[in-house]
């Protein structure tokens, strides 16, 4: 075994161990733990910021050398537009927020005399995430995790290792200062490409994986691992302006869904027009808004020639050549997460559905009309985890969605589809509470299932035991640490 295997198989035990005590914590305990990793990211506030001044100077310097791309700066910096303490607001919001372990998701009465089956929500157990270059992703996935009471394995894109880095010793502390070193390992980071291809490995310890990233990671995840996995993949969102579309209303939203942050994976690649809106001039009050914002029109035949009219008046040859140019069977397919869209006329709206049934991603697709049928007929027709009916598609987010924060967008269809916040992050047991019931009395007709639905009442001695038991744990680490503390002194 190299040295490598052998810390990966510790990474993966030591989450799995942490998993199995987390699930007992109570909701007031992980809120206090979720306060504690707050204060212990304000704490370190400036080592963070200086570790993710360096992982920037060194994508700055890719860049100059062409070996990455711009917009990436953006998302790396953690530093600009407030974005530390929104994350940190991230965490007071999903403190607030109930804890999504523990619901009654069915009470049934099997049998007179208290043979009860529940159904209860439960932490997943160990959950893997690759994910981009975004550190405020670590945070809210890492806050996410902790609030479910999973254990988390992260790693984030190879331009953010110093930050990730900060960050996961500073939320360690805070569970650590909380709860004890060993929930601490619910919180574990990884760095290389080597390592994920190791863990993968490891499917007696981990229970999902979750890529959050381009189509082809997800490809290679799902190729290479037996553990379950939920992916994230691109989003090739296509919006489409019906014959009933309002032009003020397909302006603001076209505009929003392209421009508001172009490399998201919910901005807009693909926009539909039907060809009765091209000749109410819609399509025109919408290609003039995007040029304003610099934004460059991929358009099909149609499209090109009805636009080539619009821009006759602009004098300079090179703007023209910038704005508006022929697509190619590739721009259908292409997510551009740039000041680029591909446009295409149709003749109906079934002609746009087959569209982007066939072209998109399955992420989010919105139609813009003031007809409320046919809105109807889209949201049903298109296979997508968001349809959207005149709303920009830049709303699809966990943290807009109300949730909280988000793991990411995922684009499979099962166990959680669309923004997987603290309800994608939790499974269910049946819980059984009998009395000595035996089969062999029902089958010998002695007893008779009921199953009538009972109430949804929490039965307040599940977890009496558990919070006693981790009562005295916590003594118990009170002690140890007093002593260690004595020990030190002395
Ligand atoms: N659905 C969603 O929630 C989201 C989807 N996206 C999508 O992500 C894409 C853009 O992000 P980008 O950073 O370019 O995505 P990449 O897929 O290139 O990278 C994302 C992460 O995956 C890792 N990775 C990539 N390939 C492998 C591999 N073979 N083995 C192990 N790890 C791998 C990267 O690691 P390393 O850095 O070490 O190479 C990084 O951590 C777009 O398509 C966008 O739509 C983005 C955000 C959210
Ligand atoms: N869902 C969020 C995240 C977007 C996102 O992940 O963007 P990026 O990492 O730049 O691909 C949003 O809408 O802003």
């Amino acid at each position: 075994m190299t040295t490598e295997t052998e810390s990966i198989l510790q990474v993966a035990q030591q989450a799995r161990q942490a998993a199995l005590v987390c699930q007992t914590l109570s909701s007031q305990q992980k809120d206090r733990t979720l306060l504690a990793v707050r204060e212990a990211l304000a704490e370190q506030r400036a080592e963070i910021l200086a570790a993710n001044q360096s992982d920037l100077r060194q994508a700055e310097a890719l860049c100059e050398q062409g070996k990455l791309d711009k917009v990436l700066l953006k998302r790396l910096d953690l530093s600009g537009s407030g974005k530390f303490d929104t994350l940190l607001a991230g965490i007071d919001q999903l403190r607030t927020l109930p804890d999504p372990v523990g619901r009654v998701t069915l009470a049934t009465e099997l049998a007179a005399d208290g043979l009860e089956l529940y159904r209860v929500t439960c932490p997943i157990g160990v959950i893997c995430v690759i994910f981009e270059s975004r550190p405020d992703a670590l945070v809210q996935i890492g806050t996410l995790g902790l609030k479910s009471a999973n254990a988390v394995v992260l790693k984030g894109g190879r331009e953010a290792t110093a930050t990730n880095q900060a960050l996961t010793a500073a939320m360690r502390l805070g569970v650590e200062r909380t709860l004890g070193a060993r929930y601490a390992n619910a919180l574990q980071l990884v760095t290389t490409r080597a390592e994920i291809a190791e863990l993968l490995k490891l499917d007696q310890y981990l229970d999902l994986v979750v890529p959050r990233g381009s189509q082809s990671l997800v490809r290679y995840i799902k190729a290479n691992t037996t553990v379950p996995v939920l992916g994230h993949a691109d989003g090739l969102c296509a919006c489409y302006i019906d014959k009933d579309a309002d032009p003020d209303k397909a302006v603001r939203i076209v505009v929003d869904s392209k421009t508001q942050y172009p490399a998201a994976c919910n901005a807009l690649e693909t926009l539909i027009c039907h060809r009765l809106a091209m000749e109410r001039g819609v399509l025109e009050q919408v290609a003039q808004a995007l040029w304003k914002q610099n934004v460059e029109i991929r358009a099909d035949e149609d499209a090109f020639a009805h636009l080539q009219k619009v821009l006759v008046s602009t004098r300079n040859q090179d703007t023209k050549q910038k704005l508006l140019r022929r697509a190619t069977a590739e721009d259908w397919d292409t997510e551009f997460l740039d000041y680029i869209l591909a446009v295409k006329i149709v003749e109906s709206m079934d002609e746009a559905i087959s569209h982007i049934n066939e072209h998109g991603s399955h992420h989010t697709d919105c139609i813009i009309t003031e007809d409320v049928n046919t809105a109807e007929c889209f949201l049903a027709a298109v296979d997508a985890a968001g349809v959207y009916h005149n709303a920009s598609t830049r709303f699809a987010d966990g943290f807009r969605y109300g949730f909280g924060s988000e793991v990411g967008i995922s684009t499979n269809r099962i166990h959680a589809r669309g923004p997987v916040g603290l309800e994608g992050l939790v499974t269910y047991k049946y819980r059984l509470y009998g009395a000595g019931h035996t089969v062999a009395e029902f089958a010998a007709g002695s007893r008779q299932f009921t199953h009538r639905a009972i109430p949804a009442r929490w039965r307040p001695e599940w977890f009496a035991l558990n919070q006693q038991q981790q009562q005295q744990q916590l003594q118990q680490q009170q002690q140890q640490q007093h002593a260690s503390a004595s020990d030190g002194k002395s």
